[in-house]
């Protein structure tokens, strides 16, 4: 990397340390992800050419020597690229037409939400407490929480603490509520959604459980309870959630909000990017993207049978076959704006 400006310039400008400039230009150390943004900016570089050779350096320095790991390992890196540019047409062939029916059914139920809004500030409020704590409790339960419905709302609303249970499902019951919170003023604030807002989201549900893993994607290796999908390593993290995020931006006005938001859930939880809490997660980005578009929260039941058709339908989705995760994300949908409306009168 050459450079048109003295270490000391390049210094003062980028803020970057004299010395490790020097190492940077001598080729003797590559750049941090942040360190190179600042240099294409101030450096002028071509952006995408700069950053194909510092991809390529990194992975020369991961596999050095070692081809037969470099071929397999870059067959895994393309076949997830080609997932990750799924055309739009792609998705609708994986839409039945029994799922556009459902999709439909969604965008009509959402126009009669939409009528029946605004609802006095009161009933909105109301209306709201008890989605979000039903929410709460259904999210926690798929995840293992004990909590019932009516200690949730005392640990949640009142900061009564339930004899028997643990400081942990206490802390989960209160971090999802608070995660719950900060959709809104996501919403309200309209702060587009991105791979930092994701990390703060996960850093609420792991709050004062796990400090060193809160908002942090993994360091180790994964597995999923049940299923035989393996999620990656952790070093094909970074990569494949920018890449989420670019799939993101190409699509978020192109798909229907719901098959929008499910992807984004299953593509996220597919790739599994923090140890703990990724179904939590999920869900609340699910919601998240469902609520930009108007949509109220889509509330995947944790009763046993419907936590198994969420899994299987999660397992078959990572094979490749999206259908029956579509279909039950359009059927939580519908049946939350059915609630909503049957409420307003
Ligand atoms: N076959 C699968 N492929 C991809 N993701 C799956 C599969 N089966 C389950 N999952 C997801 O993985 C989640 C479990 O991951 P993790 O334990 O990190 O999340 P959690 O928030 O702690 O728990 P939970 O998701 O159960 O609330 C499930 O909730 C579901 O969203």
């Amino acid at each position: 990397m050459r450079f048109n400006y003295t270490l000391k310039e390049l210094s003062n400008l980028s803020g970057i340390d004299t010395a490790l400039l020097n190492k940077y230009e001598k080729g003797e150390r590559q750049p941090s992800e942040k360190h190179l943004q600042l240099l294409i900016s101030y450096l002028k570089l071509n952006e995408d050419d700069t950053k194909a050779t510092w991809i390529g350096e990194r992975i020369y320095a991961l596999f050095d020597d070692d081809s037969r790991l470099f071929e397999k390992a870059m067959q895994v890196a393309e076949k997830r690229v080609k997932y990750n540019r799924k055309s739009k047409t792609e998705h609708e062939k994986a839409i039945s037409s029994q799922l556009s029916e459902l999709l439909k059914e969604c965008s009509d139920l959402l126009s009669i939400w939409s009528s029946k809004r605004p609802l006095n500030q009161l009933q909105l409020q109301k209306m709201e407490e008890y989605f979000n704590l039903n929410y709460t409790y259904e999210s926690n339960r798929i995840e293992g929480n004990t909590l019932t419905l009516q200690e949730t709302y005392l640990v949640v609303n009142d900061g009564i603490t339930v004899g028997g249970k643990s400081v942990r499902e206490h802390l989960e019951a209160i971090n999802h509520a608070e995660a719950i919170t900060y959709l809104g003023e996501i919403i309200q604030n309209k702060t587009v959604f991105s791979e930092r807002v994701l990390k703060e989201i996960h850093y609420l549900i792991l709050k004062g459980i796990d400090r060193e893993n809160a908002g942090v994607y993994r360091a180790i290796g994964v597995r999923i309870s049940g299923s035989t999908h393996l999620p990656p390593e952790p070093y094909l993290l970074n990569p494949l959630m920018e890449e989420v995020f670019v799939y993101y931006k190409e699509n978020k006005t192109v798909l229907h909000p719901v098959i929008l938001a499910a992807e984004m859930h299953e593509r996220i939880v597919r790739i599994h990017p923090f140890i703990d809490g990724n179904g939590r997660t999920c869900r609340l980005i699910m919601n998240l993207i469902l609520m930009q578009h108007g949509y109220p929260i889509a509330n995947i039941k944790g009763e046993l049978e419907n936590r198994l058709r969420y899994y299987n339908a999660l397992e078959t989705a990572s094979e490749d076959n999206k259908n029956a995760f579509y279909t039950l994300i359009a059927e939580t949908v519908i049946y939350a704006l059915k609630e909503h409306i049957a409420l307003c009168g």
